[in-house]
């Protein structure tokens, strides 16, 4: 059975990266589809995924890009298939393009043109994707061999768990959009990207997709403190003293986080930081530098949404390193897990002065509402806190199910920084 992905709709965050891991982890083909895109916005999705896939997509809008990237697959949406003259679908098919289409009731099949490879019918389940776009089949519904014209690709509210109905259903492939993109099947693909085993990848190229794949996500093995420091410097203190009143607390778990200086200097900073954190036995989390994590040995290192993709930077690192990666929104969250992040910094919580740039501030509601979606999808990964957090918030923090809370200005400033840590400690356990 053909599994087949369909793009978000939307320009996404690092969407090119996304697609490549799609690919690498065995995707065998992609539609593009952004309903009424611009051109110049299409042109430059497809010239950052890596040419290697490009025999593998197919373009639902703008087919004039197709020659200048060697794609050879057009997809004629219904409209556009109802608009382009018979000839014409010929035209394509003889210059060697794989044609495909959308119907929307199964008897069309009938009069479609002989041209087309394939095409999607559906909605065969209630959409994902979009709400309140339902089934246009009952779960009875079985495709005669002999209807099929051409090869026929059910499509709409497809997921793992109802794969197997749609071989049951005689459809020759399944396309997916919201399962990849929006909830589940996104996150079995993000465990493939984040490390499934190879025994687990052939399961799941071999279509037996009913595992319990979340529970590959659960192994991991690197431990994540609850308590982050993040270093600050101010003009009466340098980030080194920063840390080292962190560790005389108790801080076990310390993130050199330098902006607006040299990457030379950062090196030193790290060098010095690492010995400090060693002395203490704590770890040395570096933000933003990979090379300068794998030069001082850190124990982790910390990248933003702006910052390197954490796939990039695992080649620089190597497999051991601990990398956490920071999320606003649930998407980031899917994001940061398929680049196999170990851990999430989630935030900001409030407003603060240590970050400028700051993402949507979240509020409690926003830890609620993140928490509880990662909770009804069973999504078991890290989630540490930060931003304008201070030692009051963190029982109620705790309740929405995180892991821990980093935190800058609110330690440095606390009047028994040794009191507050052990303090912290004990509520963060
Ligand atoms: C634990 C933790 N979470 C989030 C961040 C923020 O990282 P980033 O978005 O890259 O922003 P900068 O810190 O680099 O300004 C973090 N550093 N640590
Ligand atoms: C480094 C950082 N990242 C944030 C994010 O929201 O991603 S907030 C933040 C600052 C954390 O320091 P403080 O505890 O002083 O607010
Ligand atoms: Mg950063």
């Amino acid at each position: 059975m053909e599994l087949i992905a369909i793009s978000h709709p939307e320009f996404i965050p690092n969407e090119a990266e996304r697609i490549n891991a799609l690919f690498r982890d065995g995707l065998l083909r992609l539609h593009i589809r952004k309903p009424g895109c611009n051109v110049a916005d299409l042109n430059r999705l497809i010239g950052d995924i890596n040419p290697d896939f490009y025999s593998k997509i197919a373009l639902h809008s703008h087919h004039e890009l197709a020659a200048q990237y060697g794609i050879t697959r057009l997809h004629f949406p219904e409209k556009l298939r109802k608009e382009t003259p018979e000839f014409m679908m010929e035209k394509f098919e003889n210059a060697g393009f794989k044609l495909s289409t959308s119907i929307h009731d199964i008897d069309e099949l009938d009069g479609l043109s002989k041209a087309f490879d394939y095409t999607f019918f559906g909605p065969v389940f209630d959409s994902i994707s979009k709400t309140g776009y339902q089934r246009a089949i009952t779960d009875d519904f079985y495709l005669e061999e002999e209807k099929k014209a051409v090869k026929v690709i059910a499509i709409g509210g497809i997921k793992r768990s109802n794969l197997h109905m749609i071989k049951t259903m005689n459809f020759d492939g399944a396309a997916m959009l919201g399962a990849i993109w929006y909830s589940e099947f996104h996150f079995s693909i993000s465990l493939i990207a984040g490390g499934l085993s190879p025994r687990q990848l052939k399961k799941l190229k071999n279509e037996n997709l009913d595992q319990d794949l979340d529970s590959a996500a659960n192994s991991n093995t690197k431990k994540i403190e609850r308590l982050h420091f993040i270093s600050n410097q101010t003009l009466e203190m340098s980030h080194l003293d920063s840390i080292g009143l962190a560790l005389q607390a108790g801080c076990k778990w310390i993130q050199l986080r330098v902006k607006d200086q040299p990457e030379n200097d950062v090196l030193e900073l790290a060098h010095a930081a690492k010995a400090l954190c060693d002395s203490y036995a704590a770890k040395l989390i570096i933000n933003d530098f990979p090379n300068i994590a794998k030069a001082v040995d850190a124990y982790g290192l910390h990248l933003g949404l702006n910052d390197m993709p954490i796939p990039e930077a695992r080649k620089i690192v190597g497999k051991n390193m601990t990398i956490g990666g920071t999320a606003n929104k649930f998407e980031d969250i899917l994001l940061r897990i398929s680049e196999g992040a170990d851990y999430i910094g989630l935030g900001p919580f409030r407003f603060t002065r240590t970050k400028q740039n700051l993402s949507p501030i979240l509020g409690l509601e926003g830890y609620l509402d993140l928490m509880q979606k990662l909770s009804e999808q069973k999504i078991n990964i890290p989630i540490i806190a930060i931003g304008g957090i201070l030692p009051g918030d963190v029982p109620t923090l705790m309740t929405t199910g995180i892991h821990g809370v980093a935190m800058s200005s609110a330690l440095i400033q606390s009047q028994d920084r040794k009191e507050t840590v052990q303090k912290l400690d004990k509520l963060l356990c």
